[in-house]
């Protein structure tokens, strides 16, 4: 029962896309995969990612390509990455390797090798229109890829939507040796690039270790901290306030004098939010909706009203710790309908 159309997948010699490329071609395409490599890691990383994949493809009789995006990679997400840590914001690699490398690069080549989609293990679904959040709501990516340009949704298939990780993993330990061994191995980082902490890459291209004050809203100083890129807004350790009873968290950092400002819980409060770089699903201008703005968090009710290229957020209900840089996505009960940066918040 061939489907006559060429599927590519995205294949990090992971459990979710090596389960996506046997569940296509069960269903009847021709697939092939996809690995790219996306960084200059100088231990075996790509050479044992390739031996998983290459299993998994003997056992599929697939054939697969290599991708090397490793300059556009460095460009695009690693010196944002370390830049925007310099700069006191707290940078979304992912959300900018989805957006430009996976489903810009990437998916280029597969439309360039006569592919009619591209799939990956994204745990999120699409109608060719909007992402929609994953059933399993604690795997759900459509944070991350609410940044991906509308043109490339009809293109894109997320097989694993409707499945919770554990059924994926069950499935992969008793197909065969090839994804048995895939199941038995460490889940992968969180940052594909940082193996340990990010402070350990930021620390390859700038001295961090910089001690500096501690000051309080009105600019008073009232301790040391270690370096300001040691921390994002709403940490609340790793630095000391004199005389202080109760805990104290970061409300801003600033790079240029290496100062960071702590307040107490109440001063994270915040009830507007601007956004710039927009990318939006749906064309109104002026709409209330539900906002995420960081991963793993509940949405927050808000009218958006878009004016030139920001978002002005204007929060139903406070939130709290919310950080430039991060994103603030847009949600129609589980549809994406958009999404912007953080810019400022207040
Ligand atoms: N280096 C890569 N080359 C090609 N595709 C990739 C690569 N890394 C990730 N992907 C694709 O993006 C999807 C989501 O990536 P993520 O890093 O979140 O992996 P994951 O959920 O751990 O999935 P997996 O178990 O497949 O590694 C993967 O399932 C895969 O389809």
């Amino acid at each position: 029962m061939s489907k006559n159309k060429k599927v590519m997948v995205g294949m990090s010699g992971g459990i979710d896309s090596s389960v996506t490329a046997y569940m296509l071609q069960k269903e009847g395409y021709e697939v092939e995969g996809i690995y790219l490599k996306l960084h200059n890691r100088t231990d075996d990383y790509h050479e044992s990612n390739l031996g998983y994949i290459d299993d998994v493809a003997k056992f599929l009789g697939i054939k697969y390509h290599i991708l090397d995006l490793s300059e556009k990679f460095n460009k695009d997400v690693y010196e944002y990455f370390v830049n925007s840590y310099l700069e006191g914001t707290t940078p979304n690699p992912c959300v900018q390797c989805n957006r430009n490398i996976k489903f810009g690069a990437m998916l280029d080549f597969a439309k360039e090798h006569g592919a009619s989609f591209l799939a990956t293990g994204h745990y999120a679904t699409t109608d060719g229109k909007f992402f929609y959040e994953a059933e399993d709501k604690t795997k759900d990516q459509s944070y991350f890829l609410s940044q991906i340009k509308k043109e490339a949704l009809p293109f894109m298939m997320f097989p694993l939507s409707n499945y919770k990780k554990e059924d994926i993993i069950k499935l992969g330990a008793n197909l065969d040796v090839a994804y048995k061994k895939i199941t038995e191995k460490n889940e992968s980082q969180e940052i594909c690039f940082v193996e340990t902490v990010y402070t350990d890459v930021i620390k390859r291209h700038a001295n961090i270790d910089q001690e500096g004050d501690v000051l309080d809203e009105n600019g008073n100083v009232v301790g040391k901290h270690k370096g300001y890129a040691h921390y994002t807004i709403g940490k609340r350790k790793g630095f000391t306030v004199k005389g202080a009873q109760i805990p104290h968290f970061v409300t801003k950092l600033n790079p240029k004098d290496n100062t960071i400002v702590v307040g107490k819980r109440e001063s994270l409060e915040v009830n507007e939010v601007l956004g710039d770089n927009l990318n939006m699903f749906v064309d109104d201008k002026k709409f209330s909706c539900g906002v995420k703005l960081r991963y793993r968090t509940t949405t927050t009710p808000c009218d958006v009203e878009i004016v030139a290229d920001k978002a002005l957020i204007y929060l139903k209900e406070p939130a709290f710790g919310v950080a430039s840089g991060q994103l603030a996505v847009f949600y129609d009960g589980n549809k994406v309908i958009g999404s912007a940066f953080i810019q400022s918040a207040k």
